[in-house]
């Protein structure tokens, strides 16, 4: 397991000074931003243009989230807009290890990323193509939602997975993850931990990137 990291989520940020938004969260290993396309999930957020000009904005690293159909022919963009992460979904791409090393030719971490109904165990040969897995704790499309807890016994399956392939791949989990459901997260063996509405809405977001990473490493020490 690397170290922990958290990489909030600007999805519930506010979209007319994300740049700003950006900036309150200092302490932030990755900035996470939801890209989605109204076709692979109901709901449009931004595509590569605003990326770009988020990625000019900050020092910290941008960890795109691609709930697109088709990615094998738009995540490429992603990187040439600056982000040094990204996540396609298994569900939506034809040719999972085709991409992957799309993308980390093109000098981006690659990763793939899964729905909470998706299994990890026919991908299990392919966690060495990868840089990081993304397992969702919620179904993509919206930010605000409920952890599902029925995730957790898969966020253990893909850790055992990982250690048994002997690889440094990352273990993300994004959706509802907060200082009540975070612990659960680390325990269960992810290391990468998505929060977006639970950074947005706190007074001070930065202390509670922070406070997250203090209860995630709680619950593995
Ligand atoms: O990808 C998604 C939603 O599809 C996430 O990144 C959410 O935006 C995280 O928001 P919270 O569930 O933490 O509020
Ligand atoms: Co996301």
């Amino acid at each position: 397991m690397g170290h922990l990291q958290i990489t909030p989520s600007i999805l519930n940020a506010d979209f007319a000074n994300l740049g700003a938004e950006v900036a309150r969260i200092p302490g932030a290993d990755w900035v996470h931003v939801d890209v989605m396309d109204n076709h692979f999930v109901p709901n449009l957020t931004f595509g590569p243009t605003m990326v770009e000009a988020l990625a000019r904005s900050t020092d910290t690293p941008l960890d795109a989230h691609l709930m697109i159909e088709d990615p094998d022919r738009n995540a490429v963009t992603y990187v040439e807009a600056g982000c040094g992460s990204v996540t396609f979904h298994v569900e939506a791409t034809r040719a999972p290890v085709r991409l992957a090393r799309e993308i980390r030719s093109h000098g981006a971490r690659a990763s793939m990323a899964l729905r909470p109904a998706t299994p990890i165990e026919p991908y299990a040969d392919l966690l060495p193509e990868l840089d990081m897995v993304l397992l969702m704790t919620v179904e993509p499309g919206f930010g605000g939602q409920k952890f599902l807890d029925l995730v957790l016994p898969k966020i253990r399956r893909t850790r055992a997975l990982l250690d048994a392939h002997g690889v440094e791949t990352w273990l993300q989990v994004d959706g509802g993850v907060s200082l009540e459901t975070i612990g659960r997260c680390a325990e269960a063996g992810a290391d990468v931990f998505v929060a977006g509405s639970a950074v947005y809405s706190a007074d001070d977001p930065d202390a509670m990137v922070a406070s997250l990473r203090e209860a995630a490493a709680a619950a593995v020490s």
